[in-house]
């Protein structure tokens, strides 16, 4: 597979009924929905929607694609991947950055998969909890390695721009599989690196 890029499809089908609420929301919350700044509004809302909710139909395991057999079986780091999520709870942006290592078993994976399954881990509505472990799970089903880790960095607008606004706090996860979870040499030499 060479590069798909997903759309959400059930919001192209029903893209009038959506249209429709969106109008009916911006009514309800006060606003003139026939000024002209706010015509298309509803289907530009749509539109993102089929773009920022595209995680929903793809398969994460065959987004990474073509793996291939490599006899490399030290550190390999892809780090800074960027990724914009919404929260299941607001839906309120929260984006940052993804770090993934992993210890080869013989199998690697296209350095460019790791980055769409990040894509189609985070276009959807999520918790940054779940897009950590989502990534390690999948990359260690799909390529089997010795270990994962899997860093997340992320700044979620839900606590910026209302409730506590504390605009600024960034919130890190982790997941780690097989040998990270035991060797703290392995952890440490992947977060030198990723913090280098
Ligand atoms: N653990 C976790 N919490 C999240 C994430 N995104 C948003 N939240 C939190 O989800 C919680 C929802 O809490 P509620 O008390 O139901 O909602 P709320 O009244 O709007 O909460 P406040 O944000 O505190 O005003 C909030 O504490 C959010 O900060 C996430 O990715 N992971
Ligand atoms: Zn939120």
């Amino acid at each position: 597979m060479a590069s798909v890029e997903y759309r959400n499809t059930r919001v192209a089908e029903n893209r009038e009924q959506i249209e429709k609420h969106v109008r009916e929301i911006l009514r309800l919350i006060g606003e003139d929905v026939d000024r002209e700044g706010l015509l298309d509004t509803p289907a530009r809302v749509t539109r993102m929607y089929e773009e920022i909710f595209s995680g929903y139909e793809a398969n994460p395991q065959d987004v990474l694609g073509v793996t291939f057999d490599e006899q490399h079986e030290e550190l390999v780091i892809i780090k800074d991947i960027i990724y914009y999520s919404q929260c299941e709870h607001h839906m309120a942006p929260f984006f940052g950055k993804v770090h993934v290592g992993y210890l080869p078993s013989g199998k690697v994976a296209g350095l460019s998969k790791f980055a769409r399954l990040v894509d189609v881990v985070t276009r959807k509505l999520q918790v940054q909890e779940r897009i950590t472990s989502e990534i390690a799970d999948i990359l260690d089903e799909v390529l089997k390695p010795h270990g994962v880790m899997v860093v997340v960095e992320g700044e979620h607008m839900c606590m910026c721009s209302r409730g506590v606004k504390k605009y600024g706090s960034e919130t890190i996860t982790s997941a780690v599989r097989g040998s990270f979870r035991t060797d703290s040499t392995l952890r440490s030499e992947f977060l030198s690196l990723i913090n280098r």
